[in-house]
């Protein structure tokens, strides 16, 4: 794993913001895998900056969310439908169709889940894939005790990611209980990984990580079976 300690928040944001441009830019059909949550939002505000200057265009671009929670209508203000309209793809030029996440709405979750598998399989792997990691070690939202060979699955949520998330919701009650997840099967077969961690919260998982060993307690520790992982970390969150 390649380990890149920056200062602080708008950093990381900025070294990850060049590594997406140069993938866009060597990929005539870039693929790139994305994330949400609070830590990819200053990422997806410096890629908009750059598609108005001029120097960015997202035309050619596939891109694959990791999750979705379970009973959140894509227009719900909470649903991460919702967010990556909001925070990205209402402002670049990416064709609609060319935009995948789970839904988390579907009749048949088991069928929606080899659906989304095949589209991966079908126009997949990413290029490159954008990881947050939450307090608990989960990438995407593979909770502990995930299985490092699960593709996309439906998941319990943590009581632990609950609460985290709560923060975004009007209260815990509303956040949802379960997710549809990329599994970390999937998320290892992108062809690189960049992830992000930042801020005094994440210390304690990304201290975890760099153990590196291989631990289901600790999914984000399955990061270490993939050979193109960078980690981008602020100060805060590297301990210092
Ligand atoms: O960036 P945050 O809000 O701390 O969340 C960390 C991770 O948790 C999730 O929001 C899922 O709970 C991921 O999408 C994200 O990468």
């Amino acid at each position: 794993m390649d380990i890149v300690i920056v200062k602080n928040y708008i950093e990381m944001s900025k070294v990850a913001a060049g590594l997406v441009r140069d993938c866009i830019r060597e990929q005539e059909e870039p693929v790139l895998g994305l994330a949400t949550g609070g830590t990819p939002i200053g990422l997806y505000q410096l890629l908009v900056r750059q598609y108005r200057a001029g120097l960015l265009s997202f035309k050619h671009m596939r891109t694959f969310n990791l999750d979705e929670y379970i009973g959140l209508d894509p227009a719900h203000s909470k649903s991460y439908h919702r967010y990556m309209q909001e925070h990205l793809f209402s402002h670049i030029d990416i064709p609609r169709d060319q935009t995948f996440l789970p839904d988390g709405m579907a009749s048949n979750l088991e069928k929606e889940c080899r659906h989304y598998e095949k589209l991966l399989k079908k126009f997949g792997p990413p290029d490159l894939q954008i990881l947050g990691i939450g307090e608990n070690g989960h990438i995407g939202f593979n909770e502990p005790g995930s299985d490092f060979n699960g593709h996309t699955h439906v998941i319990s949520l943590a009581d632990s990611t609950r609460e985290a998330n709560a923060r975004y919701f009007q209260s815990l009650e509303e956040v949802p209980t379960h997710a549809i997840t990329m599994g970390i099967k999937s998320i290892l077969h992108s062809k690189k990984i960049v992830l992000l961690a930042s801020g005094e919260r994440k210390a304690a998982a990304v201290r975890r990580l760099l153990e590196g060993t291989p631990d289901p307690t600790f999914p984000a520790s399955a990061l270490s079976q993939h050979n193109d992982v960078v980690l981008i970390a602020d100060e805060k969150a590297f301990g210092n």
